[in-house]
């Protein structure tokens, strides 16, 4: 029998550490690698860390805090919004209800709309490092094969069992992440759209499996949201991804034979090899501190937008 999550403990907490304006935010916001520094635009800031909340675990990866910020964003008197500084992931060693729990606990508050963050290898040439993805659907291998984060009973008799996905990126919210951009003078080429593909990390892809997944139609590859993204769903909420390029996944046409390097060396005709590039977290995390400023104002835009949109109230 699985334990009980302590929801009302969590809002509990909560609400002992905010102020009235503070309590109800409307927009929750996921900030992925990289990407916390978001949480610079909020005034009135209250940051809780995750380890004074039940339930909460401690996010372990390099450029994640482990901590909600509650704040209030955009111009004027600003929208109160709740932000994830710092996730959690399966390959943690996190269960699927820890890595969920604070889009669930982001619904008991109120939140109806949920812009969630990410970094992400790129799988389209035609979509290079530093570009946005404004995210259109997923392509989740675990999902289809036995890692589906709703496995097990429903956590509320009032979720579907079976939740249909079809429609799980909001087309009102996407929409708004263009118009921000137009508002931002953005180069079209900042912001491109695309599918994510889910996989479960911690290994970066081998060629083969960057192939794979570029032939089933993946332009991006990373190692989180969607369980954020099928949980808030299930909750009832409009979601939104915006996933940053941080590196090429590398997906050769055809591989180098060693076999045709050593029998040109022996026949004294040597090759010179190319170098392939390695991908490492800190480049993720580089190209995450270089972009973090078009985010944050992106996120900042549509968050402004959100409130004129009746469909999105
Ligand atoms: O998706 P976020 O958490 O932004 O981070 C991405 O970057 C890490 C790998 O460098 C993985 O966690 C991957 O999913
Ligand atoms: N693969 C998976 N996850 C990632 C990558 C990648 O190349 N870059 C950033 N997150």
């Amino acid at each position: 029998m699985a334990t009980p999550l302590p929801f009302v403990q969590t809002l509990e907490a909560l609400t002992s550490f905010l102020p009235e304006k503070l309590k109800k935010p409307r927009i929750g916001i996921v900030c992925g690698s990289g990407l916390s520094g978001l949480v610079e635009s909020f005034r009135e800031v209250v940051i809780v860390p995750y380890d004074k909340l039940p339930g909460f675990a401690k996010s372990t990866v390099p450029g994640h805090k482990s901590a909600l910020a509650f704040g209030l964003l955009g111009a004027g008197e600003g929208v109160p919004v709740v932000a994830m500084l710092g996730r959690f992931h399966p390959y943690e060693g996190h269960t699927f209800p820890t890595v969920v729990y604070p889009i669930r606990v982001m619904a008991k508050l109120g939140v109806k709309n949920l812009i969630i963050t990410n970094a992400s290898g790129s799988l389209n040439p035609a979509i290079p490092v530093g570009t946005i993805v404004v995210i259109q659907d997923h392509l989740a291998l675990p999902n289809l094969t036995g890692m589906n984060p709703l496995l097990g009973p429903p956590t509320s008799p009032n979720h579907p069992r079976f939740l249909p996905l079809s429609d799980a990126y909001s087309p009102s919210l996407r929409r708004l992440a263009f118009l921000a951009a137009h508002r931002l003078s953005l180069s079209r080429n900042a912001l491109a759209e695309g599918i994510y593909a889910w996989v479960s990390g911690p290994t970066y892809e081998t060629p083969a499996e960057g192939r794979l997944l570029r032939k089933g139609g993946a332009d991006v590859v990373g190692m989180s949201t969607v369980p954020e993204v099928v949980a808030a769903r299930e909750e009832g909420l409009n979601v939104m991804v915006m996933s940053l390029v941080t590196n090429f996944v590398v997906i050769p046409d055809t591989y180098r034979s060693i076999r045709e390097e050593v029998e040109a060396e022996l026949a004294g005709k040597p090759v010179e090899l190319p170098v392939a590039h390695v991908v490492s977290h800190d480049e993720v995390l580089e190209v995450g501190r270089e972009k973090a400023g078009v985010m944050k104002k992106l996120v900042e835009s549509i968050v402004e937008l959100i409130p004129t949109v009746p469909e999105l109230h």
